[in-house]
């Protein structure tokens, strides 16, 4: 089976959709493979539960998408300062994984879009990490030298790539905020590289 990197998020309106789609480019860069992959929404009527296949965009990811990625880039939209509960429940079912260890050493980052500037996107990246920590991955936040970290006016963060989307959804993602998605999957694409490489 080919290596890739799995980039895995839930968005509702789109942008942490276009931060994924953006960070794939850059894995892409580094001549990694990458499956782009997202979860259903919840619904609390169980009779109006998603079909198994989405009517467009992105497939569902499975459990053997997760265990066999060399690497994993995670993104939800911010949620209360929390990550989506869609993507939380989809973490909860990872359990036969943590006890084979099928996650253990690998590089991960994670990335989020928030409605606001000040609305919790550092305590929805940090909240996004113990999972991960807990699969014994290897976490990977962004470069400080990347001069976008330090230029923008928006999204991006030393934990990871992010988006201010604004209260319509209606704000497109800046220059900075592309550059940092970009580059936080070249980061993860050479690291998991290396890695393969031994
Ligand atoms: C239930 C809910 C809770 C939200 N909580 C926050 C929040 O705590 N802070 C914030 O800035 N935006 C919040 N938002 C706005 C989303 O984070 C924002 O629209 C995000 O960009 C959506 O990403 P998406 O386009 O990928 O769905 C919330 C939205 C919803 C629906």
């Amino acid at each position: 089976m080919q290596a890739y990197v799995l980039v895995l998020y839930y968005s509702k309106y789109g942008s942490t959709r276009e931060m994924a789609h953006l960070i794939a480019n850059g894995i892409e860069a580094t001549g990694m493979a990458v499956k782009i992959r997202t979860v259903p929404n919840l619904s609390t009527m169980v009779k109006e539960a998603e079909p198994s296949i989405p009517a467009e965009g992105d497939i569902y990811c499975t459990l053997d998408d997760l265990a066999n990625c060399s690497g994993l880039a995670l993104g939800s939209p911010t949620r209360f300062g929390n990550m989506a509960s869609e993507m939380k429940y989809f973490l909860d079912q990872t359990t036969a994984l943590w006890l084979n260890g099928a996650l253990h050493g690998k590089p991960a980052c994670v990335f989020t879009s928030s409605g606001s500037m000040h609305g919790g996107q550092e305590s929805t990246l940090l909240t996004m990490l113990p999972p991960l920590f807990h699969h014994g991955m290897m976490i990977m936040g962004l470069s400080n030298a990347h001069p976008a970290l330090s230029n923008t006016k928006t999204g991006g963060t030393p934990y990871g790539a992010s988006h201010v989307s604004g209260a319509r959804h209606d704000q497109t993602l800046s220059q900075d905020e592309r550059a940092l998605c970009e580059d936080q999957g070249k980061r993860l694409g050479e690291v998991v590289k290396k890695l393969i490489a031994g």
